[in-house]
């Protein structure tokens, strides 16, 4: 069986939320987004070892509050930007699992992810797909706008698709891609795609919405009140 490592990125301000701490610390139904978000992955039965990049100065918190969740859990100083912290935490999972095969890339701030979809990003890395991202369809329509703000474009959404994570790889290509980034990128994925390599797909999930503003907050605690409640028919 291959050794599957995910890195999360935690290591955010949260300034779009505004909760006063970094956005993974902030509490949902009792504890904070980070643990839920480290919890799905480790319920999915896919992943061995989590490696978490974390606020500098929050490091030692982060570990004795994910220390409950086992001896397969590291934390380590997350980065100025998120590329950083992928790049930080990826170092160091190649120190904790040197046989990892499968690394997974999984936003702190998509903490209810369903543990299905991790399974299904490590399927298709298994099954040959070197890199792999779940989407879902766009409901709105786009526009491209200019700098102005007009518009001058409005692509064919039929083709679009909106990016959730964890996002998976070979730890070669993960390796790669980061080796070669110049700048940031908004996700992994795009690092692998300036390479010219091909990113696969697979169905995302409304449950891995990324929390990121105080709607979006009271949106997930609202479907977590509720019977829709993700992972509940998965004992999480
Ligand atoms: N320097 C950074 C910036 C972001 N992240 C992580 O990347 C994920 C996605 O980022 P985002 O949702 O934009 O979080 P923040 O950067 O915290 O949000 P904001 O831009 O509102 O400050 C989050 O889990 C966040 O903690 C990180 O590890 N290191
Ligand atoms: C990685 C990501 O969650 C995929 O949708 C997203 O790109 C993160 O973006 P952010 O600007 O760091 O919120």
């Amino acid at each position: 069986m291959v050794t599957v490592v995910a890195l999360v990125p935690a290591a955010g301000r949260g300034e779009r939320l505004g909760a006063g701490r970094p956005k993974a610390l902030v509490p949902v139904r009792g504890e904070p987004l980070l643990t839920h978000a480290v919890r799905g992955l480790l319920s999915s039965g896919s992943v061995d070892h989590v490696v978490v990049a974390a606020p500098p100065a929050e490091v030692e918190g982060v570990a004795d509050l994910l220390r409950p969740l086992g001896p397969a859990v590291h934390v380590v100083a997350g980065g100025a930007e998120r590329t950083d912290s992928v790049a930080l935490a990826l170092d160091a999972a190649l120190g904790v699992a040197p046989d990892a095969g499968i690394v997974l890339v999984h936003d702190a701030a998509r903490a209810f992810t369903p543990p299905s979809v991790v399974r299904e990003v490590v399927d298709a890395v298994a099954r040959g797909a070197s890199a792999v991202v779940p989407v879902l369809p766009v409901a709105d329509t786009v526009k491209q706008v200019d700098a102005d703000g007009r518009v001058v474009g409005t692509p064919d959404r039929s083709a679009l698709r909106a990016v959730q994570t964890p996002q998976g790889f070979t730890v070669d290509l993960l390796r790669r891609a980061h080796a070669a980034a110049e700048g940031a990128a908004t996700d992994d994925a795009g690092l692998v795609e300036r390479l010219g390599e091909p990113v696969a797909t697979v169905p995302g999930h409304p449950h891995a919405m990324k929390i990121t503003t105080p709607f979006d907050l009271a949106v997930a605690e609202a479907v977590l009140a509720g019977p829709a409640a993700p992972g509940r028919e998965e004992g999480r």
